[in-house]
């Protein structure tokens, strides 16, 4: 739809856009992204005639731009401007209405059903239709910077340029603006092109970004092979993690701040824990991150508190997660800040166990009941009633693992754990043969994230050894534990 090719242009003497091609397909939503100054705003005002090109072509449906007259361009390109402070004396409306220039032959003399029609359409899906007659001088930034969404929305061109329409617009309005654009790029094949200065939203809402630098093409991709850290850290200068939007297959990124709030270190072993009637708790001085299969509060995060809740056998529950929920608020601890898991082990039978290292340690504490002992390789074979009786299992680390650690500590610790149900010679009553779990086993690493960094945890790293030893050594101990006081 729109081709650009070798295309400089600017204010001055020299071009502050350099050297720019690329193309956009219809339908297709283009983010250009980059640090303050790196020319996004001049690109755009290049493209749309604001400013002209020193040099390169631009080509919109096969047809160079300076041969459209400018009431032609404006039926096929609708701009919104980046938005200063004005005082706009105008209603709503009004401004709206302004949009509906380039498909009038005499101004507003004929005004038309359809004109009428577009402009009511982009008042409500910009959520300013309420405001229709309210002078734009009396609207909040964010409710202005909508009306000239409105306005260029109004103008139902094919192609629309925007710089940062979400400007001013608090977190839903945001949404509720990108996901009106982005319907339109759907639905009717419109084509955008927008500034963007929040990473994050450019990812989500786009199918290729531009990421420039002093004026140039830096990256040009979909948003997987622009926003990667080192990328993003080079252009913008600032230390930045990227890590997957939890619905769609988008990066985001994290800030990382250089300032650290002063953290005294801290160290967690086994006296920081305590057995109680209903529960094991740990609590931590400052949190931990954790990656867990808890009831409350599973994946990842950074938590301070956890509990392995014991339960009656005959525990029935329709919610489990809204149960263990109430059960913490009750019970004193603040749910955003504690891990929770269940099982109908009694606290008395936990064994817990610090392993030192060289560098770190780790504390390890399995609560293991294996009435219900499965052979996962089996359990295909049949259906089986609701499970009582888990294995959960606890590795606390005083140390700083990588995202990779944590995913083999959890191997690890499985292999090991599986490896004690055979030295237990622990068998699945429904097929005889060795189990290797319960069908409800819980497993949590939690790390300092202070101290040593630990890369990797396999079984022959420094970390793994020990997580493969101690959770062995524990599930035997919990084992044996859980059945002699149930013999
Ligand atoms: N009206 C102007 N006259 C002269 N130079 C200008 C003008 N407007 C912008 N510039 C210069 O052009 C360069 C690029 O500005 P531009 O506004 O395109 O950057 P941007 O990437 O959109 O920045 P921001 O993120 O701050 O909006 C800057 O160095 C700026 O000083």
């Amino acid at each position: 739809m729109l081709h650009i090719h070798q295309l400089s242009g600017g204010y001055l003497e020299v071009p502050v856009v350099k050297d720019v091609s690329f193309e956009v397909q219809k339908g297709e939503m283009l983010g250009i992204l980059g640090p303050n100054g790196s020319g996004k705003s001049t690109l755009l005002k290049v493209i749309s005639g604001i400013l002209p090109a020193r040099t390169g072509s631009i080509t919109l449906n096969g047809a160079a731009i300076e041969t459209f007259s400018t009431k032609e361009l404006a039926r096929q390109m609708a701009v919104l401007p980046q938005l200063h402070a004005h005082a706009f004396t105008h209603s709503v409306r009004e401004t709206v209405s302004l949009g509906r220039y380039p498909h009038q032959t005499g101004w507003f003399s004929s005004w038309s059903a359809e004109d009428e029609a577009a402009v009511v359409e982009a008042m409500k899906l910009t959520d300013v239709l309420k405001y229709e007659h309210t002078s734009l001088d009396q609207l909040s930034g964010g409710e202005q910077q909508r009306v000239f969404v409105a306005q260029a929305s109004a103008q139902q061109a094919p192609l629309l340029l925007l710089d940062e329409p979400t400007n001013h617009l608090d977190i839903a309005h945001q949404t509720q603006l990108l996901d009106t654009i982005k319907k339109q790029c759907i639905e009717k094949g419109m084509t955008i092109i927008s500034v963007f200065h929040d990473i994050n939203l450019a990812s989500l809402y786009c199918d290729r970004l531009l990421l420039m630098e002093n004026g140039s093409i830096k990256h040009l991709g979909e948003p997987h092979v622009v926003i990667k850290d080192q990328q993003i850290e080079n252009v913008y200068k600032a230390r930045v993690s990227t890590h997957p939007h939890p619905e769609q297959p988008k990066p985001q990124i994290t800030l990382m701040p250089n300032v650290q709030k002063l953290q005294t270190d801290f160290w967690v072993n086994k006296s920081n824990f305590r057995i109680e009637d209903e529960y094991v708790l740990l609590q931590s001085a400052h949190p931990l991150k954790t990656v867990s299969s808890a009831v409350v509060n599973a994946g990842s995060g950074w938590y301070r508190t956890f509990i392995n809740r014991c339960v009656p056998p005959t525990y029935d529950h329709e919610n489990i997660a809204a149960d263990m929920f109430s059960y913490l608020q009750t019970h004193g601890f603040i749910p955003t800040d504690t891990v929770g898991m269940m099982t109908a082990i009694s606290p008395s039978n936990v064994e817990i166990a610090d392993y030192p290292m060289e560098f770190g340690s780790i504390t390890i504490a399995v609560t293991a009941g294996v009435g219900n002992a499965i052979d996962v390789s089996k359990s295909f074979e049949q259906d089986r009633q609701a499970p009582v009786g888990t294995i959960n299992t606890w590795i606390i680390i005083n140390g700083n693992l990588s995202e990779e650690a944590f995913i083999q500590a959890m191997i690890t610790a499985t292999e090991a754990k599986t490896k004690a149900l055979y030295e237990q010679q622990i068998l699945d009553p429904f097929t005889g043969t060795l189990a290797t779990g319960t069908p409800t086993d819980s497993l949590l690493v939690a790390a300092t994230q202070q101290g040593q960094s630990y890369p990797y945890a396999g079984p022959v790293t420094e970390l793994g050894k020990v997580i493969g030893r101690g959770v062995f050594e524990c599930t035997v101990k919990a084992i044996q534990k859980t059945q002699s006081s149930t013999a």
